[in-house]
């Protein structure tokens, strides 16, 4: 038995767990929310981190892992934090402003609280390590590039790493031998075309912004539409607020919650109705990408809040694939189970899969890994 605390420290929220990673049995855990905001769970993130501490008593882990979302092109893979790491995280800090520093104030707390055990960062980027350049690189000035560090990267890597592993647990496959499709659609969205177990393209880029609508990031946006804005007269500070923190379907409906958005929609609001219609273009046009990019796929996974929670998202996401051998089981995608579970037509070349995604268990492993426990 080795027991872990798991750190997911976002942009507004830390979720923690402690676990046991062996087993996955979790022993405790919970989230502060809504960190800054008026009547939300903590003034700022340290004050999250020490009501978080102060609930593990006396609970002495024997790893601290850390999800980090941005690793830049240094950290490839899961990482004991030295006091030098942690340096180096500050710098690259910059790449992910509304994730990273917070990652970094947890990582903070959590060493004073626990320093005589290991800490690990696990990072999003990780698992995009073999985007290969075509993929990667953005096409512009390459002196420009090279001096500032333009390139994509991708995020959500934890969650694809645990979600394809439980995918061909679940086909009774190899992971060497399959291509995958995996939509994570939860606050933040991004969709990963993962062949043979690794990832070849993924819609979020150099930071968690581009790629498919989000609760409150827009996705994909012509650039000159930011150049537009800025002869309008908004500030630097002002786009990145209204990209990343008041667009995607908060912008377009008022509200970022999925669930609330249905409501809305379900009521007749119009808003709400065009909001989801937007949502579904975005993610058919990254489906077409990818099936294109694998030549094919096995399967079509959907995981995180939305992908496991909402069948609507996931029907419309396929719906008229027919012909390209992608045939959704209408009861099985409409139904109340919860867990891995297949719901295409025994027919469909292409399964159609609900995966619930782990971050948490897959940082306690890749923790105990790094820390060779
Ligand atoms: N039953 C549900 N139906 C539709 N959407 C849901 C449901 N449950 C959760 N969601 C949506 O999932 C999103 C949050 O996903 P989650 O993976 O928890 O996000 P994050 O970890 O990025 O904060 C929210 O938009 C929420 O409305
Ligand atoms: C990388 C990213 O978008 O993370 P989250 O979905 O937790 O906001
Ligand atoms: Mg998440």
């Amino acid at each position: 038995m080795t027991t872990v605390f798991v750190v997911n420290s976002g942009s507004s929220s830390i979720k923690w767990e402690l676990l046991d990673a062996e087993s996955g049995s979790v022993y405790n855990g919970g989230i502060v929310e809504r960190i800054g905001e008026p009547g939300g769970g903590a003034e700022d993130h340290d004050d999250g981190m020490q009501q978080i501490l102060a609930k593990l008593g006396d609970e002495h882990p024997a790893v601290v892992g850390h999800r980090v979302v941005h690793g830049g092109a240094e950290f490839t893979q899961a990482t004991v934090i030295t006091d030098e790491v942690e340096h180096r995280l500050d710098e690259i800090s910059v790449l992910a402003p509304l994730h990273n520093p917070e990652n970094l104030k947890g990582i903070r707390a959590a060493r004073a609280a626990f320093g005589d055990v290991p800490h690990v960062a696990v990072f999003d980027t990780a698992f995009h390590g073999t985007l290969p350049p075509e993929a990667y690189t953005y096409a512009i000035d390459a002196d420009v590039a090279r001096e500032h560090g333009i390139r994509r990267y991708g995020f959500h890597g934890t969650s694809y790493r645990y979600v394809a592993g439980k995918t061909a647990e679940l086909l009774g496959r190899e992971l060497s031998n399959l291509k995958l499709i995996v939509f994570h659609l939860g606050n933040g969205a991004s969709v990963c075309a993962i062949d043979g177990g690794r990832s070849i393209d993924t819609s979020m880029g150099m930071t968690p912004l581009e790629g498919l609508v989000m609760g409150t990031r827009s996705g994909d946006i012509d650039p000159g539409a930011l150049f537009h804005l800025g002869r309008a007269g908004m500030t630097l500070p002002e786009l990145d607020q209204l990209l990343n923190r008041r667009s995607g379907l908060l912008g377009m409906t008022g509200t970022g919650d999925m669930r609330d958005v249905h409501s809305a929609a379900d009521a007749g609001d119009e808003n709400a109705k065009a909001a989801l219609a937007v949502y579904y273009h975005r993610l058919r046009h990254y489906l077409g990408a990818y099936l294109v990019a694998l030549g094919g796929a096995d399967a079509i996974v959907f995981t995180a809040g939305v992908g496991e929670n909402n069948a609507a998202t996931r029907r419309e996401t396929v719906t008229g694939l027919d012909g390209f051998g992608i045939e959704l089981d209408a009861a099985a995608n409409a139904s109340s189970d919860r867990g891995a579970r297949d719901i295409s037509t025994p027919a469909s070349a292409t399964k159609v899969l609900v995966v619930p995604t782990n971050e948490e268990l897959q940082i306690a492993r890749e923790a105990v890994a790094a820390a060779s426990l």
